[in-house]
């Protein structure tokens, strides 16, 4: 892993937007996996800045996000397919055909999920997948547990990942209780991983992820097996390469 530590969150934000945009300069017609939560959101702006002075072209470019909540609407302003669209796709010139997020509202989820995984596989490897962090390790909706899943699937959301998507909807009723998530198989088979961690108060689950076991209960923290993450955060964390 390569840990770069930032104490400004735009300059942060500009060097995340750089890396995928290196990835789409290099290779026009990359495969992008894309995150939502409020991470990724100034990366995202970034790009949007760069597109806007005709630097770059998302013709091309295909993506896959992570997850989508299972049962509202697409339409819904929360919903991670909107979520995409007003942050980042209706700003760039992407094909919206080109742009893939789970069918949180499909009759049978496992289907939808099966689904899923054979586009990404069908597409080929996501060439960059960025990644934000839940405070309890989760990445896309992979929730701590005693075993994780490989392929996308359906999840039922812990009680502190409602609690902290709250702040999104207008209370905690309203935030929905499932979704479907890429699986960890899928998450790992990306040729390249950016994880984004902003907020001290991640602090100490970046550290877990970094230094801590490999553990179920720490998703994160499966990212040490893949050959090539970079990690951008502000937090006051150091990688540290023995352990005592
Ligand atoms: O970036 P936030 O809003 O802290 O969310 C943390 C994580 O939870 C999710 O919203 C769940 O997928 C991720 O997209 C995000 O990385």
């Amino acid at each position: 892993m390569i840990l770069h530590k930032f104490k400004d969150q735009n300059e942060l934000n500009r060097v995340g937007a750089d890396l995928l945009l290196s990835i789409v300069r290099t290779k026009p017609n990359a495969i992008l996996g894309m995150a939502t939560g409020s991470t990724p959101v100034g990366i995202y702006q970034e790009i949007v800045k760069t597109y806007q002075q005709g630097l770059v072209s998302f013709k091309e470019v295909t993506t896959f996000n992570l997850d989508e909540y299972a049962g509202l609407s697409v339409t819904h302003p929360e919903s991670y397919r909107s979520f995409m669209n007003s942050h980042l796709f209706n700003h760039i010139d992407i094909l919206a055909e080109n742009t893939y997020v789970p069918n949180g509202n499909a009759d049978d989820l496992d289907e939808e999920g099966r689904r899923y995984d054979e586009l990404i596989y069908q597409k080929g490897l996501v060439d960059m997948q960025i990644l934000g962090i839940g405070h309890n390790g989760h990445i896309g909706f992979n929730e701590p547990d005693e075993a994780l899943s490989r392929f996308t699937h359906k999840v039922t959301l812990k009680p502190e990942t409602r609690e902290a998507n709250k702040r999104f909807f207008n209370s905690i009723d309203e935030v929905p209780t499932h979704a479907l998530t890429m699986g960890m198989g899928s998450i790992l088979h990306a040729k390249s991983i950016l994880l984004v961690v902003k907020g001290a108060e991640k602090a100490e689950i970046l550290d877990r992820t970094l230094n801590g076991p490999i553990t179920t209960q720490v998703p994160a923290s499966f990212l040490q097996t893949h050959p090539r993450v970079i990690v951008l955060t502000d937090c006051d964390v150091d990688y540290k390469r023995s352990h005592s």
